[in-house]
């Protein structure tokens, strides 16, 4: 087995047992609010009871307000309307990338351009980027946002990314003419491309430990995206270092979780060759959680030309209660550059998983675990490599309030209050359903790397 190269792997019960008790307290949380009503939902002919509660506050804001009293979850809440907004312009921003992706595969002639560190990047990298920042900046007011993103304005703005920034701020307007159809407000006129910009240039927080500010990965899990596969848009809200709400928008997430472990290319072949209709190909997902809810809600992709009515069919999701390793789905990134599927591999036998494990780009790993379709997931990226907050913020959040544990390989929460970065990370990301499969994952880790010090 190949050892790992943890500075300190030192098992860190006391974290774990804490958020076990966490999530064991919010499951009694009872449900009663004044000023709320119950409407009843279906969902893949499943029906689900949600609290609708009237808010008066969003009379200012750009949200549509029909649409915008209408709130899905029990209490009196902290970040509701931001959760609101940020539910409804990832909707948004999927739209977005659908299209880019679409064009892509049936065309392969998208611009494709390469950021500093050789990734693949796409204008929609850029086009969610700016939607998002606008839709944020009107909904909130731009002094009161603060948007840490990878985009680099810089590489647009020079004069030979004219094509590529008319591209960008065609999408964007393309994409904000449809913004009532997801109960925002658009702009009055089309915007210019200072005006893309200039909202693109805005995302320009290094984040730190106080404050508020949002996370966004426009586009994340690049090379899913260029290769027609699994991505994810993920926006989070993190504030004095603590992340508070996480969307994630899963455009190709499969409705049956089978699907997940074929390329996505597959299920387009069947999507064609069965009726449209048929629900077994269905797909694409946003999935949210705010912090101290005890909950996380998944809601279809919004097809455009319909009013999006909040909650959207929401339902709720919880993560899964397997806790027999042999029985347990382990995830991991398909780039083995990007994660080492020969240490994974050893973990997985030392533990006991038995099942071959799920290869799946993007956050959208996070995703198939609060939604119980997986057990683990495991990421131990070469020595050196830097995990940015963007990439991990709105996953974690979403499967802890699911019911997960995620730490490092270390047993350690994830620290989101040092910038950029996830500083002191110990080397690997580990996320599980339930502590008693985390626990085991940190004991062999701590096993391997005390055995390769003999
Ligand atoms: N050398 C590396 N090691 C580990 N992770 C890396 C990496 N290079 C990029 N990544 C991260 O892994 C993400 C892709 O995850 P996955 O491999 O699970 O699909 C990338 O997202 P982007 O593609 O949005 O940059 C980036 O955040």
């Amino acid at each position: 087995m190949m050892p790992l190269n943890c500075s300190s792997l030192v098992f860190r019960v006391p974290y774990i047992l804490a958020q076990t008790r966490l999530t064991n307290t919010k499951k009694l949380t009872s449900t009663s609010c004044v000023g709320s009503c119950f409407t009843t939902h279906s969902y893949q002919n499943k029906s689900f009871h949600i609290v609708s509660q009237f808010n008066q506050n969003y009379s200012s804001s750009p949200v549509m307000e029909d649409q915008t009293n209408l709130l899905s979850s029990p209490r009196p809440e902290n970040y509701s309307k931001e959760l609101i907004v940020a539910v409804r312009v990832v909707q948004m921003a999927c739209s977005l990338c659908q299209k880019v992706q679409d064009s892509l595969i049936s065309k392969t002639n998208s611009p494709v351009h390469s950021k500093d560190d050789n990734s693949p990047v796409t204008v929609a990298d850029w086009s969610v980027q700016a939607t998002v920042s606008w839709i944020l900046s009107e909904s909130f007011g731009c002094r009161n946002v603060s948007i840490l993103a990878e985009g680099d304005v810089q590489r647009l703005s020079v004069a030979d990314a004219s094509g590529l920034l008319d591209a960008v701020v065609k999408l964007v307007n393309d994409c904000l003419a449809e913004a009532t159809y997801f109960g925002l407000k658009g702009p009055d006129s089309p915007l210019g491309s200072s005006d893309v910009l200039e909202a693109i240039s805005r995302c320009n927080s290094t984040g730190g430990p106080t404050g508020k500010f949002w996370a966004l990965d426009p586009v994340d899990g690049t090379l899913g995206f260029v290769r027609g596969d699994q991505y994810a848009v993920a926006l989070a809200l993190i504030e004095d270092g603590e992340v508070v709400l996480g969307v994630l928008g899963c455009p190709n997430y499969p409705m049956k979780k089978e699907w997940l472990s074929y390329h996505h290319r597959y299920h387009r072949i069947i999507s064609k060759l069965t009726p449209p209709t048929s629900e077994s190909w269905d797909k694409g997902c946003v999935i949210y959680a705010r912090k101290g809810s005890g909950e996380a809600w998944m809601q279809p992709l919004h097809h455009k030309n319909k009013l999006l009515a909040w909650p959207n069919s929401a339902i709720p999701v919880r993560v899964s209660l397997i806790d027999n390793p042999a029985l347990a789905t382990f995830c991991e990134p398909v780039d083995k550059s990007n994660s080492s599927h020969s240490f994974t591999a050893g973990l997985a036998h030392s533990v006991g998983l038995r099942k071959q494990p799920l290869r799946v780009y993007s956050m959208v790993k996070y995703a198939a675990i609060a939604r119980g379709d997986a057990e683990i997931f495991m990421k131990f990226a070469r020595t050196g490599y830097k995990e940015k907050i963007g990439d991990h913020a709105a996953g974690v959040i979403i499967i802890q309030e699911a019911g997960g544990v995620v730490t490092d390989a270390g047993g350690s929460p994830l620290d989101f209050s040092k910038g950029i970065f996830l500083e002191g990370l110990d080397r690997g990301i580990i996320v599980c359903a339930g502590a008693k499969l985390h626990e085991k994952i940190i004991r062999a880790i701590d096993d391997s790397w005390n055995s390769s010090n003999l």
